[in-house]
């Protein structure tokens, strides 16, 4: 991924050089003869890294006191200081006001790019470790083995690559920021930074305010200096737009200008600020619906509506159930040190059988709650009466197979038709008759399901 370093130097040749340098190793570069081109290129776009000379001739303010604006504004971006001969005192003191490190004129060109290398890397090793911070527990990787999350990867495979954008659609809970997430660690982009905009949790205001940042203006009309917003922050990486149906209209008319232009202006702003991102968005609405009730913006559904994929809600793909409550109560386990408990038969039928409206989330919560409040010693698995009642409820009755002496007494062509009748009864029955959730459950095809029922002479009236 291509770093965009700013050089600040009064001295052309050393910023002619430093940029040829860089940018034969795939860097982007950007240069300032004096303090007020620095902090007017700092302005423009938060860089990712600054290379700073000590001494600046026919500047406002030395590469000191441009180095304390860059720590206060941008305490994330590291600083290169460069010192002459007689500067080196004032570079060490550089680097106890926050400068990550110092190297002296003339330069050898593989020590400075040893550091550069070096600040990059610990600057996106500190930026993701905040972002493991605000991370709401989700996971990078989609757990199950249906042909439901068969697919959903299968796609992630082929977008990931293309810095295409994408639409993830599907019900709360279900999965999609981990979609979102997987397409962002598989792109190209995936050294540069993920950042996550909820639309359905803040305020229009505020909305804009994260998204685009601010110049001196915070809403309350409070002057707090400038804030960098999540577009600013992606540069380089991925924009999540978690919820985008929750976006105001007005936002959703800025948001078009950016996905065309790929440049904004901070609330109360002036300046243009050009970046690089990728945007991805998820919905649990019905999109085409919001746009007939004039909810939703057209254009901009056309434009983020590039790949499609949709996440299948759990109840639709149960064979994963058991998959999942493994993961989650090893990740439980691991994390929280609880002991690793199993689960009975029993109960991963009940899992199985529940409709999980909260779908994946609902699911983790529960394993969470029965780690901690399933009666009995660790070393006992965990029963289906001691799930919540709710999920307890629907497990299947046991097939009462009183048939035994009668299916002995029968060649093995009959006792299997036997089974099969009193089988899928019981799983047709435990599904309410409906039809296509045995189906699903049994792992056939609704059709030939309906095709054996009726050669078994299991009468499916109540289907649906
Ligand atoms: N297939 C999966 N494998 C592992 N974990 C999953 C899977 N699907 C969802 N999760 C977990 O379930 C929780 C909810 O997932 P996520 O936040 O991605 O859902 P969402 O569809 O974005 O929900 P919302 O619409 O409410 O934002 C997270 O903790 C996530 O890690």
């Amino acid at each position: 991924m291509a770093h965009d370093i700013l050089i600040v130097d009064d001295e052309a040749d050393i910023r002619t050089l430093l940029a040829g340098i860089l940018e034969d190793e795939g860097y982007e570069t950007r240069q300032a003869a004096n303090s007020d081109e620095a902090l007017e290129a700092i302005d423009t776009r938060r860089p990712g890294l600054v290379i700073l000379d000590i001494w600046l001739e026919n500047s406002a303010l030395d590469g000191l006191g441009i180095l304390e604006r860059v720590g206060t504004a941008h305490p994330e971006v590291p600083v290169i200081m460069i010192s002459g001969h007689g500067t080196i005192e004032t570079a060490v003191s550089a680097i106890k006001t926050g400068a990550y490190d110092f190297i002296e004129k003339p330069f050898e060109t593989e020590r400075l790019l040893l550091q550069i290398g070096r600040a990059l890397e610990a600057a996106r090793l500190k930026r993701e470790v905040a972002e493991l911070k605000a991370r709401t527990d989700t996971d990078d990787q989609l757990i199950g083995n249906s042909t439901g999350i068969a697919q959903v990867v299968q796609a992630i495979e082929k977008v990931a690559p293309t810095n295409s954008r994408v639409l993830i659609t599907g019900p709360a809970g279900a999965g999609k920021e981990v979609v979102a997430r997987m397409i962002h660690t598989k792109s190209a982009r995936a050294e540069g930074p993920f950042t996550v905009l909820n639309c359905a949790t803040l305020s229009p205001e505020r909305l804009e305010i994260e998204l685009f940042g601010a110049e001196r203006w915070d809403g309350d009309g409070e002057d707090s200096g400038r804030s960098v917003g999540m577009l600013e922050q992606a540069h380089k990486g991925t924009l999540f737009l978690d919820e985008v149906a929750d976006m105001p209209k007005e936002t959703q008319g800025k948001i078009v200008r950016v996905l065309q232009e790929q440049r904004f202006r901070r609330v109360g702003g002036e300046r243009e600020v050009a970046v690089d991102v990728r945007v991805i968005a998820s919905t649990n609405r019905d999109l085409q619906q919001e746009i007939s009730t004039g909810r939703f913006r057209e254009d901009l559904y056309y434009r983020l509506n590039v790949v499609p994929i949709s996440v299948p809600a759990l109840s639709q793909r149960r064979e994963d159930i058991p998959m999942l409550s493994q993961h989650f109560i090893e990740r439980s386990a691991r994390s929280s040190g609880m002991p690793h408990r199993m689960l009975a038969e029993d109960a991963i039928a009940a899992l199985q059988s529940y409709d999980w409206p909260g779908n994946v989330r609902q699911l983790r919560n529960v394993i969470d709650w029965l780690l901690i409040m399933a009666p009995g010693a660790a070393s006992d698995p965990v029963k289906s009466d001691m799930l919540p009642p709710e999920i307890g409820s629907a497990a299947p009755v046991s097939l009462n197979f009183d048939k035994g002496v009668e299916i002995m007494g029968m060649p093995l062509r009959e006792a299997r038709e036997m089974f099969e009748r009193e089988y899928l009864l019981a799983q047709v029955n435990r599904f309410g008759g409906n039809i296509s959730r045995t189906a699903n459950f049994v792992g056939m095809e609704r059709s030939a399901l309906h095709r054996k029922l009726k050669s078994l002479g299991v009468s499916a009236e109540r289907s649906a």
